[in-house]
């Protein structure tokens, strides 16, 4: 799978937010997303799961353009949006969670990850089944999150700060199972992220926007020569 943005325009109402935004992403790729708060890094992942318009440019899944397609399409294709704090069913149980979205997205032939793969992939789950995903701490809400984007045969997630609320020895935790789960079945991410030293632990490659610009994009390797913290 490749995801592409070429040159995205997008804003809200008369305000513009994104110029000419660009980036790449292959299968089980982990792109980290830096900028400053307002920089526009979740106005990029609206707009690439389709919940804006864009103004220009184009995104597309393997070579096909998706822009213009309904978020119900662009999901069917395997894009997954993770909305920082608002990945989970509060009121239902772990087990009625899992059991409502594999519903919905294991129903057609060919799913790639059951419910039955969820549990084996993050066994804390099994372990918490009849609990209410509100009452769970905020690590096992984020896994349980996470959990809920891979049912179906999903191809990239889109993660809006992931470790938001998370004792930095969970962020370590989630962030591992991101990176095993994303590699072993070649799922790819793009990984909005505050905590830089943790994201940059599982990134592949780093994308930095200032105002809507993009001012860096390479390879983890060259983003480590640089000094990321200048761009927050
Ligand atoms: N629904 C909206 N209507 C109008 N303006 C919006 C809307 N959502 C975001 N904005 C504005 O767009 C700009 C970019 O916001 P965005 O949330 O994309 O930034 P961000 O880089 O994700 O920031 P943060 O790290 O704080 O989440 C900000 O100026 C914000 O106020």
């Amino acid at each position: 799978m490749t995801l592409e943005a070429r040159k995205l325009v997008a804003g809200y109402g008369d305000k513009s937010i994104l110029e000419e935004v660009s980036f790449t992403l292959e299968d089980g790729e982990i792109l980290a997303f830096f900028g400053h708060n307002g920089a526009g890094k979740s106005t990029t992942l609206k707009a690439v799961i389709g919940l804006i318009e864009t103004r220009g440019g184009e995104i597309l899944l393997d070579g096909e353009r998706i822009d213009q397609l309904p978020i119900g399409q662009r999901l069917e294709r395997g894009l997954r949006l993770l909305p920082e704090r608002r990945g989970v069913f509060p009121d239902l149980s772990v087990e009625e969670s899992i059991d409502v979205v594999a519903q919905r997205n294991c129903s057609r032939d060919g799913c790639k990850i059951t419910r039955s793969d969820v549990y084996d992939l993050l066994p804390v789950l099994r372990e918490r089944r009849k609990v209410i995903a509100g009452e769970m701490s905020g690590g096992q809400q984020q896994m349980l999150a996470f959990a809920l984007a891979l049912l179906g045969s999903p191809r990239c997630i889109l993660l809006e700060e992931p470790s938001v609320g998370l004792q930095p020895d969970l962020v370590e935790e989630l962030f591992a199972k991101i990176r095993e789960i994303c590699g072993r079945l070649s799922i790819s991410a793009i990984l909005i992220e505050h905590k830089i030293a943790s994201a940059m632990k599982i990134a592949n490659h780093v994308i930095i926007i200032n105002s809507g610009r993009l001012v860096f994009s390479g390879p983890k390797t060259e983003a480590e020569k640089i000094n990321l913290w200048n761009y927050f």
